[in-house]
């Protein structure tokens, strides 16, 4: 099956977002789409799968045109979106989201049953035939809001499949994926392709993967196509160059010296959560930038919440300054001078009916202060003093319109407001374009050569060791071992498990 997008143009509140963008994608071919943060990728994705309307041009399939006006109607026409942050009903299972898709993709969070009876011997056959052939192991009957985002991306490939996609775009498949995973889904995708005949469409800001996985390449810049070519022909830097228009800083920068005479800011000891966290012992201290590197599920994010008391733990101590932090809460731990930078912004970070703007003004307000309006003038000063040196573009949006990058750059705002003396951070970069991701490198390092002691989680074993002073690797809920900046990030990830 072939989609043409055709003069594909949108805008939001008179901003043009995509400037008559055409593109052909084929069946059989893995085409990636790449560019900045807010370049449009995500817009175009969804244009093509219903879930937004453009303002002209059209998408045809096998050159018939094609009215598509939502996902369900893409979806009819074997068009799918796999998203970031999975578009499921968490209320139904595993096994009801893959089979009523049609029924319940986007807008539909009820997942009425619109396809009558269903035979629940036969959807246990079909389950196991997808599952063998995409190599997923969900429990069907499990809740799909209960799984990890991770795993709410398989059940919507899933669902992809059982509707009879014949084009699936997956948009930032591998973000959170560790490396082991992000190849078996890149390696699903390309037989998918080969195998299946599908049209697969990869937006990714990982340059590398996108040039190994994919056959042709698309570059967006600033809403307008700027070249497809054959991946074979490109280089990372050739891509950097188009997507960006000018060269790029990509080096970590080197982080400050930490004075011998620093004091130890965050104490661990013997803490412990369940399976999850196990005897766990580290310091940080002031300017100091210490990394945790490991598989998701290695106990990494865990660890950070509970320092930042956002979990109780079994056993163990926390100390922040000096003063005790164990099994507070996070108001405590923030009162002691902590800020955690989640993982997830959209379900911890950000208010996404309010504005990057409010939301950056909230958190520097007093807790008391924090309910009913935020004033302008608060608001102006956190956008002077944040969203402008961040580059959050659209501060005064509501976040849920911001671009994922800008999304994150605000989570990241919202807690420098404080200044914060320990920051906690769980994959920094996570969507973020390679620009973006330089300027937040650039602002961690900077915060430590402040004093600001940095526990910095991240599945990206490169980031960790580029930007700490020293890392820790988890496995299994326990520090598996310690390694100095600049290691291998091949030893790094044998000791982690991953190799
Ligand atoms: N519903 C909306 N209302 C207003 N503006 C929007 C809306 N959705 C997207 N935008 C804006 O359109 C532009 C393109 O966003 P889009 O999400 O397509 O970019 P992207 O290339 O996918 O970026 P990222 O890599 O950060 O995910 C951004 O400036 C974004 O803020």
């Amino acid at each position: 099956m072939d989609v043409a997008l055709q003069g594909i143009r949108k805008s939001y509140g008179g901003t043009a977002v995509l400037h008559e963008v055409s593109l052909t994608l084929r069946g059989g071919r893995v085409h990636g789409i790449v560019g900045e943060n807010g370049a449009g990728k995500s817009t175009l994705a969804r244009i093509m799968c219903g879930a937004v309307a453009a303002d002209s041009g059209q998408v045809a399939v096998d050159g018939e045109p094609a009215a598509i006006r939502s996902p369900r109607d893409a979806l009819r026409r074997g068009i799918a979106l796999v998203t970031q942050e999975g578009a499921i009903v968490p209320g139904l299972s595993v096994a009801d989201n893959v089979f009523l898709g049609g029924g319940v993709s986007l807008g539909d969070r009820r997942g009425r049953r619109v396809r009558g009876l269903r035979d629940p011997a036969g959807d246990r056959r079909r389950f196991g035939r997808l599952a063998a052939r995409t190599g997923f192991s969900l429990d069907p009957a499990a809740r799909a809001g209960d799984l990890p985002l991770v795993h709410r991306q398989q059940v919507e490939i899933l669902r992809a499949l059982a509707q009879g996609a014949r084009l699936i775009a997956l948009d930032e498949p591998t973000a959170l994926l560790p490396a082991p995973a992000a190849e078996r889904l890149l390696r699903l995708a390309r037989d998918l392709a080969e195998r299946d005949g599908i049209a697969i469409v990869l937006i990714s800001h990982r340059l590398d993967e996108v040039l190994s996985a994919c056959d042709s390449v698309t570059v967006l810049r600033d809403g307008r196509h700027v070249t497809t070519a054959p991946a074979a022909e490109l280089t990372p830097q050739a891509l950097l160059r188009a997507m960006v228009g000018r060269p790029v800083e990509t080096l970590y920068p080197e982080p400050a010296p930490v004075p011998d005479d620093a004091p130890v800011v965050l104490a661990v000891r013997g803490l412990s959560r369940g399976r999850a966290v196990r005897d766990v012992r580290l310091e940080v201290r002031a300017g100091e930038i210490v990394g945790l590197a490991g598989l998701v599920g290695s106990g990494r994010s865990e660890t950070l919440r509970l320092v930042f008391g956002a979990d109780r733990p079994d056993a163990g101590e926390v100390t922040i300054l000096g003063r005790p932090a164990t099994g507070g809460s996070p108001a405590h731990a923030m009162g002691l001078g902590a800020a955690l930078v989640p993982e997830s912004r959209g379900e911890q970070g950000l208010v996404l009916v309010r504005s990057a703007a409010e939301n950056l003004a909230m958190a520097s307000l007093p807790r008391r202060r924090r309910l009913g309006f935020v004033r302008r003038g608060a608001e102006r000063r956190a956008v002077r003093a944040v969203a402008e040196p961040l580059g959050i573009t659209g501060p005064h949006r509501p976040a849920w319109t911001l671009s994922g990058g800008s999304q994150q750059r605000s989570v990241f705002g919202k807690w420098l407001v404080r200044s914060p003396r320990l920051l906690l951070v769980d994959e920094p970069t996570r969507g973020v374009d390679v620009a973006a991701k330089a300027q937040i490198h650039r602002l961690i390092a900077d915060l430590a050569a402040r004093g600001v002691a940095v526990l910095l989680a991240s599945s990206e074993v490169e980031e960790v060791l580029g930007l700490a002073h020293r890392v820790l690797v988890m496995r299994d809920g326990r520090i598996a071992g310690e390694f100095p900046r600049g290691a291998s990030a091949e030893d790094v990830l044998t000791r982690a498990g991953l190799r």
